[in-house]
């Protein structure tokens, strides 16, 4: 059994600092986790890549040779990927063998989690090879000033949990960006009825079934739910690798104590 992360989330909510982060942090610990790159048009890494998308396809050659735009380009270089995962990922994964784990920096493009396909076939791949995946969906905590960023962000997330059919953890990034904890306090584990009156108060009184279906949908799949993440604090970073172990039931002989950890006491 293998195990992996598959991390995902808007552009630039800090997955690929996420992957550097992890792997420093598994660096000093002692633990062994293999960081693969799956964006065709990254460029710089201050890890050493296990595996790279661009090893198979590139997206500024497929941007010149066929003449397509960036985001044209990115789905191209995913289709093809999805063509390869019979030889080029099947060869690639045959180099890791029982109880290793991955960690897959995606893409930041919307689409790739929520209506392509492309993903979801690669996760089908993965588990075919007896891999246990989890989806880590990032969330920029900058993003979240007010009600209706944060539901925006949950239906985003929503959407990639639905497509995926993964196990599911939502992270806020960037934590040590929130000058005012108590502004992102409100959406780290919020009341539904607390986001419905603010929602209900942001928008016009048409609005109200809506927003109420929506608190609804987003309450039911426990989309609410948000760890958060402060890269300073190395006990932050345990605390969420802990959580993700979990749902992939990696060590679980191991005696993980995170029951009593407060993940945003300082280390
Ligand atoms: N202060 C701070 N900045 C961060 C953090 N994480 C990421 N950043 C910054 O946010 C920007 C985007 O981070 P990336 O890690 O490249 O984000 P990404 O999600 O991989 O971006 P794409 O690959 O474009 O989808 C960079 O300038 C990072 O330095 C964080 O925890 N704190």
């Amino acid at each position: 059994m293998g195990y992996a992360q598959l991390v995902i989330g808007p552009a630039g909510s800090g997955k690929s600092t996420y992957c550097s982060s992890l792997y420093k942090h598994c660096e000093t610990v002692g633990r062994q986790i293999h960081i693969v790159n799956l964006d065709p048009a990254a460029e710089n890494f201050d890890y050493p890549l296990a595996m790279d998308i661009r090893e198979l396809v590139c997206l500024e050659d497929v941007m010149e040779e066929l003449g397509l735009g960036p985001n044209g380009g990115l789905i191209y270089c995913m289709e093809h990927l999805e063509e390869n995962l019979d030889d080029w990922l099947t060869e690639e994964l045959d180099n890791y063998m029982d109880d290793d784990y991955l960690v897959f920096d995606c893409p930041g493009q919307i689409e790739l989690f929520s209506h392509v396909p492309v993903l979801k076939n690669f996760v089908e791949h993965l588990k075919r090879k007896n891999f246990n995946v989890c989806a880590v969906y990032l969330l920029d905590s900058q993003f979240i000033t007010d009600v209706t960023k944060f539901i925006s962000g949950c239906m985003a997330s929503l959407s990639a949990m639905v497509q995926l059919e993964l196990p599911h953890v939502n992270i806020l990034s960037k934590m040590d960006l929130v000058t005012n904890k108590r502004d992102i306090e409100n959406y780290l584990n919020p009341e539904p009825d607390t986001l419905l009156r603010e929602l209900n108060q942001r928008m016009a009184p048409q609005f109200g079934k809506l927003n109420k279906s929506l608190i609804e949908l987003v309450d039911q799949y426990s989309m609410v739910s948000f760890i958060p993440l402060d890269l300073r604090k190395e006990r932050s970073i345990q605390y969420i690798l802990s959580q993700i172990d979990n749902c992939i039931q990696y060590g679980e002989d191991a005696d993980v104590k995170i029951k009593d950890f407060d993940p945003e006491e300082d280390d």
